[in-house]
C-alpha cells in the first residue's frame, strides 16, 4: 500500500509545469470580459483601478501632489487581480499537467489491427471504436477497449500501481498504456481517440467546462451580496461627505470598498475547487466531474455493492448438492451444462468444478448442448442456464442408448426427451426465481440447505430439470481482507453504511457481519439499487455509492459520488463520477475526508478573508475621517505615518495575502476525519482570530517600511 502511494506520488511530483504558461494564462485572465462573469469581486476591484488611471489621464482631476499616490493604488489593484489569476491559473495547469501524466501512458504506439486476411500495423492513434487489435507479450493495449478472444496476464501496474498482473478474458476491460506480459488477446477498441476517460477528466479541469457546484454557487452570491452591501456603504458615505461640502478623496473611497470585500476569498476561490482534483490524481483516483468531489464531503449515506466491493468478488463454486434421490454427479452434469454458455465469473467457475470432478456429459448429449439455445444471465432475472434445441427431429427410439456413468439419471432423462422430442432445459440460478419455475421434491431438504449454506455467508444457486429441482450450487466469496477496519472508519465520521446485492437475504447478512454493516437490503435488480439511491436522496441524503457491476450502473450514475472499481465493468466505469484505479472500495474514505477537507479549506479562508477586514476599517476609515474632523486622529490606533501610507499599507497587505495563502489554497487546511464538529471550531478560532490579529501587526510594518522607503534621506 505505502509503496502504491509513494508510485503515486513520484508520479505526481514530475509533473512539469510552464511558468511561462501560467503567466501568459494569468495575464489573459485580467481582461474584463472574463471577469466579469467568472470572478465578479475581482472584476469590481479592476473595475476601480481604471476609475483611478482615467482619474489620472484627465487633466485636474487628481488632486496637486497625488498623482503618485493615486498611481501606486491603482498599481496595486491590479497586481492584486493577477495575484487572483495566477492563483487560479497555476492551479488549474498543475491538475492538467498531473492529468496529463497520466495520459502519458496513452501514448502513440504502432498497434496490430486484425483484418479479414490477417493483421496489420498502424499507428494507435487512426484507430477507431469497433476495430480489432491482437496484442501479444510485450505489446502495450493501444487505447481502452475490451477483450473478445483470448486470455492474457496484463500489467497494469503504470495505472493502478497494483505490482500483481490482472487476468484479463473474454468481456473483461483493459486500458490503454497497460502491457501484455504473458498469453495473446483479441481487444475491441471502445473509446475514441481522445476520449479515455483521462481526456475526459483534462476537460473538466478547464475552467470553461467545470460545472460549478451548488455550495460554490451559493458561496460566489453570498460574496457578491456582502460586496454590493459595501459598495452601498462606501457610496453613500463619499456622497454623504461630499453634499456636507467636504471633498472626500476618490483614491481613498475605492481603497476602503477594496478593502472591506472579501477579495482574499474571493480571490483563491476557483484555485480552492481546481486543487482537489489534482490531489485525487495523485492519489489514482480520476475524478470526472468538480462536484462530485466536493458532493464526497457532505456525503453522509454511502451505498456499497456486496460482490466485488465488500467481498472480494472471485465468487466460484465450491460444491454440488443434490436432492430427491439424485446423485451430486447429476447436479454437476446438469450444471456443467447450464453454465457452458455463461461467460460470468460464477458461470466459468462452475464449468471449471464439475470438469474436475469429471462431470461432463457423454457424446451425443453434448453435441446437443454445444448447438443450444443459450438463456443468458441478467441481474434482472438472477437464472441463465440453455435450452435444447434438438438437432434433428424426429429421434426413433433406435437412437436411444441407455447411458451408465456419472449423472446417468439426469443424462438418460434429457436423452428421453430427445427422442419424444419434448423442450427441454437446464437452468441454474437465485433460490427464489429458480423456485418460481420449478418444484423441489422435498420442500423441507431444500430449504434446510439453503439455509445452511446461506447463513454461512455463501451464496446458493438452485439447479432445476424443466420445472423439477435437482439440486444446489454452491458459490464462495471472501470479505476483502480489512474492510471491516476501514468501514468503521466510515460510521466514526457519522456516515450511515448501506450493503446492497442482489443475492438473497441470508446471505447477504452473513456477510454484512463480517464486514461490520448493520443494513442490509437484498435481492436487489439494477433498479432497485436505482431506487435506494433515489430514496435517500429525496429524504435530503447526499449518497455516495461503490460498486464494480453492470448492474450497479444506474445506481452509480444517479449517485451524487459515484465511485467504481477499475477493475468494474465498462458500464460502470462509464456511469460513474469517479474511478479508483486501485479497485480499492474502503478508499471511499480517501474521497469523502478529501471533500471534507475542500469544504473547511474553502471555510477557513472565507473566515480569514472577513475577520481580516474587520481591521481595515481602522487604517482607512480614520485617514478618510481626517478631512472631515481632525477627532477622527484618535480613530488611528495604529499611529500609523500619515493617510497616505496608512491606505498603501493596507492595500499592500490587502494583495500579498493573496499569494501568501496560495499554498494553503492548494494543500488544503488542516483536517481531522473523526471529529468534523471539534475541527469547525478551531479553524474558526484560528483563521478567525488570526485573521482579525494579523492585519494590525502586518499594516503597521509595512507602513513603517513605507515610511522608511519614502520619507526619511
Ligand atoms: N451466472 C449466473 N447464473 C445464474 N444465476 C446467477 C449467476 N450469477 C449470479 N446469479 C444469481 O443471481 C443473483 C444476483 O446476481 P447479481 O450479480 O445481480 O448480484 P450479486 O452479484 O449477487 O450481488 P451484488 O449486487 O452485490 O454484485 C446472485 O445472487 C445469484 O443468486
Ligand atoms: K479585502
Ligand atoms: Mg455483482
Amino acid at each position: 500500500m505505502g509503496d502504491e502511494r509513494a508510485r503515486w506520488a513520484t508520479m505526481g511530483n514530475h509533473v512539469r509545469l510552464s511558468w511561462g504558461h501560467v503567466l501568459v494564462e494569468s495575464i489573459r485572465r485580467l481582461s474584463p470580459g472574463y471577469l466579469i462573469s467568472a470572478n465578479p469581486i475581482m472584476f469590481t476591484v479592476e473595475l476601480g483601478a481604471l476609475l483611478l488611471v482615467a482619474l489620472l489621464a484627465v487633466p485636474g482631476a487628481v488632486p496637486p501632489r497625488m498623482e503618485f499616490f493615486y498611481a501606486s493604488i491603482a498599481a496595486i489593484l491590479v497586481v492584486t487581480v493577477w495575484f487572483s489569476t495566477f492563483s487560479e491559473s497555476f492551479s488549474e495547469l498543475q491538475a492538467k499537467a498531473r492529468v496529463d501524466s497520466l495520459r502519458a501512458l496513452e501514448k502513440e504506439i504502432i498497434a496490430h489491427r486484425v483484418t479479414d486476411v490477417g493483421t496489420e500495423d498502424v499507428r494507435s492513434s487512426v484507430l477507431r471504436p469497433g476495430d480489432r487489435v491482437k496484442l501479444s507479450p510485450g505489446d502495450f493495449v493501444p487505447r481502452d477497449g475490451f477483450v473478445v478472444e483470448g486470455a492474457a496476464f496484463v500489467d497494469e501496474s503504470m495505472l493502478t500501481g497494483e505490482s500483481e498482473p490482472a487476468f484479463k478474458s473474454k468481456d473483461d476491460h483493459v486500458l490503454g498504456g497497460t502491457k501484455v506480459i504473458s498469453g495473446s488477446l483479441i481487444v475491441e477498441i471502445s473509446a475514441e481517440a481522445g476520449k479515455g476517460f483521462v481526456d475526459r477528466m483534462m476537460d473538466m479541469v478547464s475552467s470553461a467546462r467545470r460545472p460549478r457546484t451548488q455550495s460554490e454557487i451559493s458561496l460566489s452570491i453570498l460574496l457578491g451580496v456582502l460586496s454590493m452591501i459595501f459598495i452601498i456603504i462606501v457610496g453613500s458615505l463619499y456622497f454623504t461627505l461630499y453634499f456636507m461640502g467636504y471633498r472626500p478623496d476618490v483614491a481613498m473611497s475605492v481603497s476602503l470598498l477594496v478593502a472591506l470585500m472579501p477579495t482574499t476569498i474571493g480571490g483563491l476561490l476557483p484555485a480552492i475547487g481546481i486543487a482537489g482534483v489534482s490531489r485525487l490524481a495523485k492519489d489514482g483516483i480520476v475524478a470526472k466531474s468538480g462536484r462530485a468531489i466536493e458532493a464526497s464531503g457532505d456525503t453522509d449515506v454511502v451505498i456499497l455493492d456486496k460482490t466485488g466491493t465488500v467481498t472480494e468478488g472471485n465468487r466460484s463454486a465450491v460444491e454440488f448438492v443434490p436432492f430427491n434421490g439424485y446423485t451430486e454427479a447429476d447436479v454437476g452434469v446438469a450444471s456443467f451444462m447450464a453454465s457452458m454458455n455463461d461467460s460470468t465469473k460464477e458461470g466459468r467457475s462452475i464449468v471449471e468444478l464439475a470438469e474436475s470432478k469429471g462431470y461432463v456429459p457423454p457424446s451425443p448429449l453434448m453435441d446437443e448442448v454445444l448447438v443450444s439455445r443459450r438463456i443468458e444471465f441478467s441481474a434482472e432475472t438472477r437464472y441463465s442456464g440453455i435450452e435444447f434445441i434438438w438437432s434433428r427431429k424426429p429421434y426413433g427410439p433406435r437412437d436411444f442408448q441407455r447411458f451408465s456413468g456419472p449423472g446417468e439419471r439426469v443424462v438418460n432423462r434429457l436423452l428421453e426427451m430427445r427422442v419424444r422430442g419434448e423442450g427441454a432445459r437446464v437452468i441454474k440460478g437465485s433460490v427464489d426465481v429458480i423456485l418460481g419455475m420449478a418444484r423441489p421434491g422435498n420442500p423441507g431438504d431444500v430449504e434446510r440447505a439453503v439455509r445452511e449454506v446461506s447463513s454461512r455467508g455463501e451464496t446458493p444457486l438452485l439447479v432445476a430439470v424443466n420445472d423439477e429441482v435437482i439440486g444446489m450450487v454452491v458459490l464462495k466469496d471472501r470479505v476483502k481482507p480489512g474492510i471491516r477496519e476501514r468501514l468503521r472508519e466510515l460510521s466514526d465520521m457519522g456516515l450511515k453504511i448501506v450493503m446492497i446485492t442482489g443475492d438473497n437475504p441470508l446471505t447477504a447478512r452473513a456477510i454484512a457481519e463480517d464486514a461490520g454493516i448493520r443494513s442490509v437490503i437484498a435481492r436487489a435488480r439494477p433498479e432497485d439499487k436505482l431506487k435506494a439511491v433515489e430514496e435517500e436522496q429525496s429524504l435530503g441524503h447526499i449518497v455516495g455509492v461503490v460498486g464494480d457491476g453492470t448492474n450497479d450502473a444506474p445506481a452509480l450514475a444517479k449517485a451524487d459520488v459515484g465511485l467504481a472499481m477499475n477493475s468494474g465493468t465498462a458500464a460502470a466505469k462509464d456511469a460513474a463520477n469517479m474511478i479508483d484505479l486501485e479497485s480499492d472500495p474502503s478508499r471511499i474514505i480517501k474521497v469523502i475526508q478529501l471533500g471534507k477537507q475542500l469544504l473547511t479549506t474553502r471555510g477557513s479562508i472565507t473566515t480569514f478573508s472577513i475577520a481580516n477586514d474587520v481591521a481595515k476599517y481602522f487604517t482607512i476609515l480614520p485617514m478618510m475621517l481626517l478631512a472631515v474632523d481632525p477627532r477622527a486622529a484618535a480613530l488611528n490606533v495604529l499611529h500609523l505615518y500619515n493617510p497616505e501610507t496608512a491606505v498603501l499599507a493596507t492595500m499592500i497587505f490587502n494583495a500579498i495575502i493573496i499569494p501568501a495563502l496560495i499554498p494553503l489554497a492548494l494543500r488544503g487546511a488542516g483536517f481531522s476525519a473523526a471529529s468534523p464538529r471539534r475541527m469547525l471550531v478551531r479553524n474558526v478560532l484560528i483563521y478567525g482570530l488570526g485573521g482579525a490579529a494579523l492585519p494590525f501587526v502586518a499594516i503597521k510594518a509595512i507602513d513603517y517600511l513605507l515610511y522608511l522607503l519614502l520619507f526619511v534621506r
